[in-house]
C-alpha cells in the first residue's frame, strides 16, 4: 500500500480509537453517552449475563492475540509492519464499540450512596483513574502505543527504532499504571449494578490474567535480566508494596 494511504489509515485508526476511548468514560461512568453500561432494555439474568461475557471475551481475545510476538510476525508478513499498531488499536475499537452496542443491562443496584462526600470521593477517584491512563500512555510513548510514530517514520521513510524500556514517572511506583489506572476507573463508582459488577469482575480478571501470563512473559523474553530486576523491585499493581529501593 502507498505510503500517503497507510498514514491516512493509521490517522484514521487513532481518531476511531480516541473516540472510543472517550466513550468508554461515558460508557463505564453512565454520564453524556446515548447508551452506557446502565441503559436500555434489560433482558432476563442469564442471557444478559451469557451475552455481556461473550462481548467482553471477543475483546480479550482480539487484544491479547494480536499483542504476541509471534503474532505480530506472521501479520507483518501480510501487511506493511508501519501499519501493524494501527490495525490492533483499529480492531481493539471496533471490539470496544461492540461492547458499547450490545451490552445487555443489569440494574439491580449492589451499592449505592447517596452521602454527597462519598459521591464526589467516588467521581474523583473513578476521573483519577482515567487520568492515570491517559497519562501513563505518554510516560511509555503514547505516539509509538497508538501507532502514530509507525506511519508517520514510514512516510518519512525512516525506520521506527525499537519501544524503549521505560521505568519513570508511575512506572517508578507501579510496573502497570495504565492497568491501575482502568482497575481504578472500574471500580470507583457512587452507585453500582449487576451488569457493572459483572463488567468490572471480569476485566479485573482479564487485566491480572493478561499481564501476569503474557504481557510479562513477553517482556522478560525481550528484556531479560533488567525486566526481572524491575520486577523484584516495583509492585505490579498496588503501590508501595514492596520494600526494596526502586529503580
Ligand atoms: C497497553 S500498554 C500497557 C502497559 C502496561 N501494562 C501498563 O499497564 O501500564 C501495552 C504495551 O506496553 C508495553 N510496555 C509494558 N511495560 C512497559 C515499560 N515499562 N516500558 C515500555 N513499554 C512497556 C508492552 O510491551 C505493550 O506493548
Amino acid at each position: 500500500m502507498k505510503k500517503s494511504m497507510i498514514f491516512i489509515y493509521g490517522i484514521l485508526a487513532y481518531v476511531i480509537f480516541l473516540i472510543t476511548f472517550l466513550y468508554a468514560i461515558g460508557f463505564v461512568g453512565n454520564m453524556v453517552v446515548p447508551k452506557a453500561i446502565d441503559s436500555g432494555t434489560e433482558l432476563a439474568l442469564l442471557p444478559s449475563i451469557v451475552i455481556n461475557v461473550i462481548l467482553l471475551s471477543v475483546f480479550a481475545l482480539q487484544h491479547s492475540i494480536m499483542a504476541r510476538p509471534a503474532f505480530k510476525k506472521w501479520f507483518t508478513t501480510i501487511i506493511s509492519p508501519a501499519m501493524e499498531r494501527s490495525t490492533y488499536i483499529l480492531l481493539s475499537s471496533l471490539a470496544l464499540l461492540l461492547i458499547y452496542w450490545q451490552w445487555q443491562p443489569i440494574t439491580t443496584i449492589v451499592w449505592e450512596t447517596h452521602n454527597k462526600i462519598s459521591i464526589i470521593l467516588m467521581t474523583g477517584l473513578f476521573f483519577l483513574g482515567w487520568t492515570i491512563v491517559l497519562l501513563s500512555t505518554f510516560m511509555i510513548n503514547h505516539f509509538e502505543l497508538f501507532g502514530l510514530a509507525q506511519i508517520f517514520n514510514n512516510l518519512k521513510n525512516r525506520q521506527t527504532p525499537n519501544p524503549k524500556f521505560q521505568t519513570n514517572f508511575l512506572y517508578k511506583i507501579v510496573r502497570h499504571p495504565i492497568m491501575l489506572g482502568f482497575l481504578i476507573a472500574f471500580w470507583a463508582t457512587p452507585r453500582m449494578t449487576v451488569g457493572h459488577l459483572l463488567f468490572t469482575i471480569v476485566t479485573t480478571l482479564y487485566i491480572l490474567v493478561a499481564v501476569k501470563y503474557l504481557e510479562e512473559k513477553d517482556l522478560k523474553k525481550a528484556i531479560g535480566e533488567k525486566y526481572e530486576t524491575y520486577q523484584k523491585e516495583v509492585p505490579m499493581l498496588i503501590p508501595f508494596t514492596k520494600s526494596k529501593k526502586k529503580v
